[in-house]
């Protein structure tokens, strides 16, 4: 699978995350979800009111540089984006906002390719786990990291990262887990990402600042402001 996840033409941003220590244990240094934290430095999280949005926006982000892309389900429209974002090459298109069984089925039907949520619950962990999809579960303290961990899992989104104490807290709370791994999203901007990329246990940052609202004038997404934003964020790689 690990040709299938790298970008058309794209290089990966680093390989192990942060080298370091090796780590030991089920699920954790080569795992499909490591791959794709590895693949770009940061993870746009796109709430995306049109389908037909999709593919503009997919392919400026896979042209500025990013390709993982976590399309959130808050709308309506978005198993429809999570179909058109998979149809452009190099994007490698996961859902966000997965908060049970049946979100689930429902991004994996649309052609999710990883699953992030808010947050852990049992249910949910052991239907993805189940499933074989790379998952991306939220914790926001030490009893989720635990509760993953019991599941099998070290790899988290630290949600919502700035609200939860920012880099202070997640320095803290990474202390007692050596092997655990974050993308730290809400609240991670432009101005903030580098900093938290330069934490040796943050594999990537995830954030919703890459796509600006779209003008309610006809003209659709912005693609040139979106593909600058990307390259921008894409070039945090060395960081990470
Ligand atoms: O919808 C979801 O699944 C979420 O878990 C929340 C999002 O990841 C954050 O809301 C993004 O945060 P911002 O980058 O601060 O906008």
């Amino acid at each position: 699978m690990i040709s299938a996840l790298t970008p058309h033409g794209g290089t990966p941003h680093g390989g192990t995350p942060h080298g370091g220590t090796p780590h030991a244990g089920p699920g954790s240094g080569g795992s499909e979800i490591d791959r794709i934290m590895a693949l770009s430095p940061v993870i746009p999280v796109l709430v995306i009111q049109d389908a037909a949005h999709a593919r503009p926006i997919a392919e400026a982000l896979v042209a500025g540089g990013l390709c993982v892309l976590e399309v959130t389900l808050r709308t309506g429209a978005a198993l429809d984006v999570i179909r058109e974002m998979s149809q452009v090459e190099g994007a490698v298109v996961g859902a966000g906002t997965v908060l049970n069984q049946d979100d689930l089925e429902a991004s994996l039907e649309a052609g999710a390719r990883f699953i992030v949520s808010p947050g852990l619950t049992e249910g949910l962990g052991r239907a993805a786990i189940a499933s074989g999809v790379p998952f991306l579960p939220g914790i926001a303290n030490a009893g989720d990291i635990m509760r993953g961990l019991d599941l099998g899992l070290d790899r988290f989104k630290f949600f919502p990262a700035v609200a939860s104490g920012g880099i202070k807290a997640l320095r803290a709370l990474s202390a007692p887990f050596g092997r655990v791994r974050f993308c730290p999203t809400g609240g991670v901007d432009e101005a903030s990402a580098a900093e938290w990329l330069a934490l040796p246990f943050v594999a990537c940052v995830g954030g919703s600042w890459l796509v600006p609202p779209v003008a309610t004038d006809g003209r659709g997404p912005d693609v040139a402001e979106i593909r600058r934003r990307a390259a921008q964020a894409a070039a945090l790689s060395g960081i990470a």
